[in-house]
């Protein structure tokens, strides 16, 4: 047996074992560093046409591509703890790739697909701490690849969320360009996609999830940012908040169309009230910035689906994760600046567009083709579960998943 596979699998219980791993890309931003590698497993294994050799995995399609049956799966890390995430590839041999064992497609082994700003600026250490080469991919190409990937190959991937209620959309692959895309990472990308490879960034904002998270630890010294979200939840943002009815003597001012509990001023009120910040309770402040900020992005994204005639805006990037507060808050943004026209959509694996990019470009290369059957929701938690060296402080993996797919090789 391969010793790159006997090194994979003895970290782990037979149930939830390895296979091979093979395909690691990297989207390594300002904020978080996004990891994505696809494994074949034991409990994954099927014999396509009857090929029972060393490798069970690998079964050849009527096409004659092979296809190898496993999990892609998902996993993000703090960019300033960097040596955590270099720890996690290492001790999983997720750089050592799979391929060559079945394929002997061992030539660039080393080789690593990355995007995101980090590729470059971390591209030494990478070198240094693994012995691999970043293969880099340019941010917009993987974000734009990555998100046309989801949403075509990924059953349940893009929603809305209106009223607190998510609702799937069935996109028809026909007549999915042109769209928005808004990725909300540490800073904001628009980028107008008109096919595959096909975009233009046309704007962006220096007011994004950095923005949140780094004013909102400032302002309430929390320590992480599930702790800040936490705190948004809790707080009411009419503290600090300048509604229209706190001008208006309690009245709408329907002229214009805004009514009484319309935001007039984000943290307008803190002007007039003559308080200092320890007057106000961290989780009200928490919660006026989340507003604010989901607010703005939601406005400037309809801005520019108008000024493109976009009616579909699909917003990602980390700064959602899933969060109703923001989700609801970027809806009713773009509902009420479109009067109802536009529609903001979300994407379950908003956060992994980039490395998802980074991951199908090695079909550009090896002609290797990536198909989802299905997503389900399994924590990707449960893949390492059954390791002992696996320490889940040092892989944040919050409620990622892994999701079920083919890779068709050539
Ligand atoms: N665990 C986390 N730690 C830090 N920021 C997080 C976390 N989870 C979500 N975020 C939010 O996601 C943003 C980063 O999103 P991401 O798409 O990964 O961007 P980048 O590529 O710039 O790192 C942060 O600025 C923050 O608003
Ligand atoms: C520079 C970036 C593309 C980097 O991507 P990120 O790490 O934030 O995901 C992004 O932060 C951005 O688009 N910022 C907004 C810059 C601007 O248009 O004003």
């Amino acid at each position: 047996m391969d010793q790159r596979h006997d090194q994979i699998e003895g970290n782990s219980e037979p149930s939830h074992s390895f296979g091979q791993v093979s395909h690691l890309a990297l989207d390594i931003g300002g904020t978080l560093i996004k990891v994505v590698y696809f494994s074949t497993s034991r409990d994954d294994c099927i014999d396509h046409e009857g090929d029972s050799s060393a490798n069970n995995t690998l079964g050849v399609s009527k096409s004659g591509k092979h296809i190898l049956e496993g999990r892609l799966h998902f996993a993000k890390f703090e960019t300033r703890n960097i040596n955590d995430c270099l720890e996690f590839i290492s001790s999983k041999k997720l750089h050592l790739g799979g391929f060559q064992r079945c394929r002997n497609l061992a030539k660039d082994k080393n080789l690593i697909k990355a995007t995101g700003g980090g590729a470059h600026k971390f591209a030494e250490l990478f070198r240094e701490k693994l012995g691999i080469d970043l293969d880099k991919e340019d941010e917009m190409d993987c974000l734009v690849a990555g998100a046309n990937f989801l949403l075509k190959a990924v059953h349940r991937e893009a929603y809305t969320y209106v009223g607190g209620e998510k609702e799937f959309m069935q996109i028809d692959q026909n007549d999915l360009y042109p769209y928005l895309l808004v990725n909300i990472g540490s800073g904001v990308s628009m980028i107008k996609v008109d096919g595959d490879g096909k975009f233009e960034r046309v704007s962006g904002t220096n007011v994004g999830g950095g923005t949140f998270w780094g004013l909102g630890r400032l302002l309430t010294k929390c320590k992480s940012f599930d702790e800040l979200l936490e705190l948004s939840y809790r707080g009411n943002n009419r503290v600090i908040d300048m509604l229209v009815g706190d001008i208006y003597g309690g009245m709408d001012y329907s002229k214009i169309g805004l009514s009484s509990t319309t935001i007039a001023s984000s943290f307008g009120k803190a002007v007039s009230d003559y308080k200092e910040l320890e007057d106000y309770k961290p989780e009200d402040v928490a919660r006026s910035l989340l507003r604010m900020i989901s607010n703005n992005i939601g406005q400037i994204a309809y801005l520019n689906a108008l000024q493109f005639g976009l009616k579909r805006i699909f917003f990602g990037g980390f700064f959602i994760q899933g969060q109703p507060y923001t989700m609801d808050t970027i809806s009713v943004a773009v509902h009420f600046w479109s009067k109802g026209e536009a529609k903001a959509m979300f994407l379950r694996h908003e956060g992994f567009l980039g490395a998802l990019g980074a991951y199908v470009s090695y079909a550009k290369n090896r002609l290797d083709d990536l198909v989802c059957n299905e997503s389900i929701q399994i924590p990707v938690s449960a893949s390492y579960a059954a390791d002992p060296k696996y320490n889940p402080r040092n892989a944040d993996l919050n409620d990622n998943e892994s999701m079920q797919c083919s890779v068709y090789t050539a």
